[in-house]
């Protein structure tokens, strides 16, 4: 089985100016871009909408976060049935800036993420180890932990709408990109455990994309792993060699 290359573009808190946000999207609407590859861009909440307008439909939009509820008293939420109400076919849940800033545990990233997938988003489910945890050879643990919370509440016929970012929390930001290999290790190790935890066809059909200090520079090399299945991309989504990441593959 052939799984299609995902090159999702998280903006964060970025930009800070309406005119910036469309220069964004202007960038990515006059690309040529490899059209084998799924690209979607999460810019802030607030620009969901406009960038959903702007943009080129072949390229799709995702929210940062999503809540567990659909409706009600939290102040602050976005909810799931509001963004597929929106046209946004897609939301990142489990960030790990949504888990160590905010608080968001593996049960609440479980919970989210079947709201979303309930709601009918599809969800980009981040996961990933801190330096400390990869320094005492806990990453497959904490990374299985992590995934264990989702995998029982969704059923095997759920993954299809679910890609699995892993980003190793000390990559992310900070310039230093896991290797090739660092990358392909954990993403073959968690696709056994789909193996084990859901079903082989699971494993095999979901994809599982790396992020953390992504470049063009570095892009082509991860690309070629056979289990990494494209990238979330942080800081480099807001400059224009984003496109090169999103072509990575192409020959
Ligand atoms: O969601 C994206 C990741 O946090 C990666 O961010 P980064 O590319 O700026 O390291």
């Amino acid at each position: 089985m052939t799984r299609q290359f995902f090159v999702g573009g998280n903006f964060k808190l970025n930009p800070t100016s309406r005119e910036a946000k469309r220069e964004l999207v202007n960038i990515l609407n006059k690309a040529t871009l490899n059209p084998q590859t799924e690209v979607v861009i999460a810019p802030p909440a607030l620009y969901l909408i406009p960038v959903l307008e702007l943009l080129r439909k072949d390229i799709k939009v995702a929210a940062q976060n999503s809540h567990t509820k659909n409706s009600g008293a939290f102040t602050g939420e976005i909810s799931p049935v509001q963004l597929v109400d929106a046209g946004i076919p897609y939301v990142i849940l489990g960030h790990s800036e949504r888990r160590t800033l905010f608080g968001e545990t593996s049960v609440i990233v479980a919970q989210k993420t079947r709201a979303a997938l309930d709601a009918g988003l599809r969800v980009i489910l981040c996961v990933g180890e801190t330096l400390a945890e990869r320094e005492a050879g806990s990453t497959q643990k904490v990374v299985e932990e992590q995934l264990r919370a989702v995998v029982t509440l969704l059923s095997p016929g759920d993954w299809s709408r679910i890609v699995i970012a892993y980003e190793p929390v000390w990559a992310i930001g900070t310039g230093k990109v896991a290797t090739a290999a660092q990358a392909q290790e954990v993403h073959a190790d968690t696709r056994k455990y789909l193996t084990s935890a859901v079903s082989p066809e699971v494993a095999e059909s979901t994809r599982i994309i790396y992020g953390g200090s992504v470049t063009a520079a570095n892009s082509k090399e991860l690309a070629t792993q056979p289990d990494v299945d494209g990238f979330l991309v942080g800081g480099a989504s807001l400059k224009p060699e984003f496109v090169d990441i999103i072509n990575a593959t192409a020959v």
